[in-house]
């Protein structure tokens, strides 16, 4: 077992790091444990257990406090230093290693996945000309695997009266029949939403690299009571067990959300139903409505006509201008075409985000080679917007996550990242069963930290907890003060993307709540207060709660890539992305610390962590 050296002698409540004015000896970077390699140096190995000693007393001493000091530094407001790199530094290193982003320019909503002779599509909202919002084209890239790309000239580009200032988000269809076709929504030249097709010029060409539109564009207008501007994002058409074909829409009416379900029987010509297939008052206008069947009896995925017992139906819509993404769980009937939730408090918008951080209009895809179901959102930058225009580039997207119904507890989906990603790991190296007594933090000796796939288990003093009787029952990630707000409980986890002195780091870690009633609840986070010294628009806390069963280990999965950082607890039952801007925590300054920041409870973590490669995301070589 190791120890992590209580940093008692840390100071805190001061703006300026304890670290930077008291700069103490180094802690014992935990040393890297390859998973081929053994200590060779019985020198070595007497020095760690003499070494190892000592801190465990030290730590035995210091959590019989009642509060041991916090391990992480509380200033809030960061100050410049010389160990900042430049500005043209910082933008080069912010942009991705293994999220697909194309080589320049803005990227917004997935449009249209699709599998096609052996390859992924993509299609995507793209500005060809600017890295900002504008010009909407449908850019278009093609993988085997998810994780690398060739990226196509644009698909579709604006060049209509219908689509003019625009051609909006939507979806693609393929036929048994192997015929294929895209809906997507026209922005007019007065801005209103008109509903549009397109098709590939060529089916046998496994690229499908030329699209043209329909001569009879666009083939549906704003039905009447429906706003000119919340009309868009034509879904993919699927076959019900009745043999009629179906499309959906989102819209809003006043301030309700709604799913529009329009029947068509030549996928050209769409007559929509009198009643939608699902509303909830006050969720404002739903863009980029999916609908997709899970399995509740096993982890295979469903394609988009399967209908029957033991299959459940989720509808996700993103919220319009707040950039949140809602998924329900619930029951599907084709005959009446109603969709209802399992729980009505976790109706669309009103319960489970897919994703707690910066994630948005996701779009899945059913992959019939893998027999999977895998989702793409944009994940936006939050710095500053000129700095879009200093990148030459805004906007990436998450690694591909299938999705699953979480069969334990039936009320959750499961986000995880696509097993190919795996294929960029190199250099694992194990941590196993570290003790972390509380208010106490330890830097992981791993190398370079900007590319990064970690996976952690945390094992939390049981009895400790049930013997405390503080109760913080109103606790909240996003309204508590990050990861230096403590409790008996938490937070503990691992800090990213931190530069040696901890005067940048994002905190992604698990907070244990007990309410009045003595249930409790654990809460997953992202503390972004201090990612950065420079500036961030979204200098906060992200996150939710996430289900623990009983028997059940804490686990994280953290994706670390430059200026993303993904996090994955308890399998994806919650899941959080967000975007970070550090100034000195870059290239060789970036490093990872375990903590555990509760005031009274141990935590033995294990971890696994890989060096991750960069996926090749080039233009197709014709
Ligand atoms: O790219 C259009 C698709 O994006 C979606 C969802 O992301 O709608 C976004 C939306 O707003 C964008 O355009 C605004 C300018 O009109 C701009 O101010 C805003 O920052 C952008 O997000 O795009 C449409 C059309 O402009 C607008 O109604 C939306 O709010 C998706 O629904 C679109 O298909």
């Amino acid at each position: 077992m190791k120890t992590a050296e209580p940093l008692s002698d840390l100071e805190h409540a001061s703006n300026r790091t304890p670290l930077l004015d008291h700069p103490a000896p180094p802690p014992a970077a935990v040393k890297k444990q390859s998973f081929v390699k053994v200590l060779s140096s019985i020198t070595l190995v007497s020095v760690f257990f003499v070494l190892a000693f000592v801190l465990i007393v030290l730590n035995q001493q210091d959590s019989t406090n009642a509060t041991a000091n916090s391990a992480l530094p509380e200033a809030p407001v960061p100050e410049k230093s010389s160990a900042q790199r430049s500005q043209s530094d910082r933008l080069t290193w912010e942009r991705t290693a293994y999220h697909f982003q194309p080589a320049k320019n803005f990227i917004y909503d997935p449009n249209g996945p699709l599998f096609h002779m052996g390859w992924y599509h993509l299609f995507y909202q793209y500005n060809p000309y600017a890295p900002i919002w504008g010009n909407m084209s449908w850019g278009h890239a093609v993988s085997k695997d998810m994780v690398n790309w060739f990226e196509l000239p644009v698909a579709l580009t604006p060049t209509e009266w219908y689509d003019f200032e625009g051609v909006l988000s939507g979806s693609t269809t393929v036929l048994p029949n192997g015929q294929i076709f895209a809906l997507y929504t026209g922005n007019t030249n007065d801005f209103s939403q008109l509903q549009c097709k397109a098709v590939p010029v060529n089916t046998s060409d496994p690229l499908l690299v030329k699209w043209v539109k329909y001569d009879d564009n666009p083939i549906l207008f704003t039905p009447p009571g429906i706003g000119l501007t919340d009309y868009r994002d034509p879904s993919t058409v699927w076959t019900g067990p009745d043999g009629k074909h179906r499309m959906i829409m989102g819209t809003k009416i006043n301030r309700t959300g709604l799913v529009l379900v329009y029947h068509t029987t030549d996928f050209t010509n769409y007559v929509m139903l009198d009643e939608p297939l699902h509303s909830v008052p006050d969720t404002d206008m739903w863009e980029c409505v999916d609908f997709y069947p899970v399995s509740t009896i096993n982890d295979s995925a469903l394609d988009i006509a399967a209908y029957g017992c033991d299959i459940k139906h989720v509808i996700k819509e993103s919220w319009e201008g707040h950039g949140m993404d809602w998924y329900s769980i619930g029951t599907y009937d084709a005959m009446n075409d109603k969709w209802t939730p399992d729980n009505p408090e976790l109706d669309v918008g009103i319960g489970l985000r897919v994703d707690y951080g910066r994630f948005f209009a996701s779009k899945s895809l059913y992959d019939p080679l893998k027999k999977r179901r895998v989702t793409w959102g944009y994940v936006g930058e939050s710095d500053s917007p000129v700095q879009d225009l200093n990148r030459g580039w805004a906007t990436i997207y998450n690694v591909a996550r299938t999705i699953v119904l979480d069969r334990k507890t039936g009320t959750h989906l499961l986000h995880w990242p696509v097993e190919e990603i795996e294929s960029l790991r190199y250099d694992g190296r194990e941590f196993k069963e570290i003790e972390l007594a509380p208010g106490s933090i330890m830097p992981l000796d791993i190398g370079p930290a900007t590319q990064l796939d970690i996976v952690a288990t945390f094992e939390v003093e049981q009895e400790m907890f049930m013997g405390k009787s503080d109760t913080n029952g109103e606790y909240g990630c996003t309204t508590s003060a990050g990861a230096t707000e403590r409790g008996s409980l938490g937070p503990f986890g691992i800090a990213v993307l931190a530069d040696g002195t901890l005067s940048e780091l994002t905190p992604v870690y698990f907070y244990i709540s007990k309410k009045t009633d003595g249930s409790v609840a654990t809460h997953f986070c992202t503390d972004k207060l201090r990612s950065s010294l420079d500036y961030d628009g979204e200098r906060v806390v992200y996150g939710s709660t996430v289900p623990v069963l009983d028997g059940e280990e804490l686990t994280m999965r953290l994706l670390v890539d430059h200026s993303v950082v993904e996090g994955f607890a308890m399998g994806g039952r919650t899941v959080m992305t967000s975007r970070v801007y550090p100034t000195k925590a870059i290239y060789e300054g970036a490093k990872i610390f375990l903590f555990n920041n509760a005031t009274h409870t141990s935590v033995k973590a294990s971890l696994k962590i890989w060096q991750m490669g960069s996926a090749r995301i080039q233009p197709y070589p014709f």
